[in-house]
């Protein structure tokens, strides 16, 4: 609970993005349980799915209402045709209704100043919302390193810590961890190709990919890393460093909306 002084609050509310699965013969909305857990356990805020239906009325609704975002990870590739990429592989996976979704959201969010994170999908999505483009196979790119997951490993050895970051120097995220490197995990075939000229490199990878931005001048919290910081958040100080201080930015939009009634 929030203690303002004069009442107490709810935990503020953090809106999750869904995927659009089909499990057996019906599609449904879903999001991963680690991001929910983290918005909970690493943020303390109440989360609410965001089904991806892409209707801009519901979503502008949902900004107005909404404390934050995440934007969670996620196995589908964000349709090249929303960055004029190369046509993709017939065999890739896309999901075109999160598409729909989180692509327009960004964009209310940010203009709202709504808190908004992004993670390994929602990373990428960002980027591409505000007009950066994506490396749809970094590992046929002979520029970077191997950022993919090994699926033959267990799941810990494949969300275990893969490669270092560089934080940028006088960087939000630099400030928040109080580190000039950290250690991340790397579960990703895509990455970021052109920066969208609004965002600030907070991070870069050993091979010069950048891993984590901010959005220049937002009025809140507006951060996406490439990496999963909800992976056992609680087992690690920058993840819970990062949770902490995206469910303090959620709770300061809470206050300011619950002041101006
Ligand atoms: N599909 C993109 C983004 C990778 C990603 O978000 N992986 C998430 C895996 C499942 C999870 O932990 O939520 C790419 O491959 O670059």
């Amino acid at each position: 609970m929030t203690n303002t002084g004069t009442h107490h609050l709810p935990n503020p509310m953090v809106g999750v993005v869904c995927d659009l699965e089909i499990i057996g013969p019906h599609p449904f909305h879903i999001a991963g349980h680690k991001y929910i857990n983290a918005v909970v356990d690493g943020s303390k805020c109440t989360p609410v799915l965001i089904p991806a239906l892409g209707n801009l009325e519901q979503l502008n609704q949902l900004v107005t209402t909404l404390d934050g975002v995440l934007l969670t990870g996620g196995y589908s590739m964000v349709n090249p045709e929303h960055y004029d990429g190369a046509k993709p592989d017939p065999d890739t996976k896309l999901d075109a209704d999160r598409d729909s979704t989180t692509l327009p959201l960004i964009n209310m969010a940010i203009a709202a100043g709504v808190p908004i994170l992004g993670i390994c999908r929602g990373f990428q999505e960002m980027n591409v919302a505000l007009g950066g483009t994506l490396h749809q196979k970094l590992h046929e790119t002979g520029q970077y390193i191997e950022h993919r997951e090994d699926k033959n490993l267990t799941l810990a050895q494949q969300y275990d810590l893969a490669h270092s970051v560089r934080l940028n120097s006088g960087g939000q995220l630099q400030t928040i961890f109080d580190s000039d490197t950290i250690e991340v995990n790397s579960l990703h075939t895509q990455g970021v190709d052109q920066l969208a000229p609004t965002l600030l490199p907070e991070a870069v990878a050993e091979d010069g990919l950048i891993e984590a931005f901010s959005v220049t001048d937002a009025q809140a919290f507006a951060i996406a890393v490439q990496w999963h910081p909800e992976w056992q958040f609680h087992n690690n100080v920058y993840s819970r460093k990062l949770f902490s201080a995206f469910g303090q930015a959620c709770q300061h939009r809470q206050q300011v909306k619950n002041n101006h009634g």
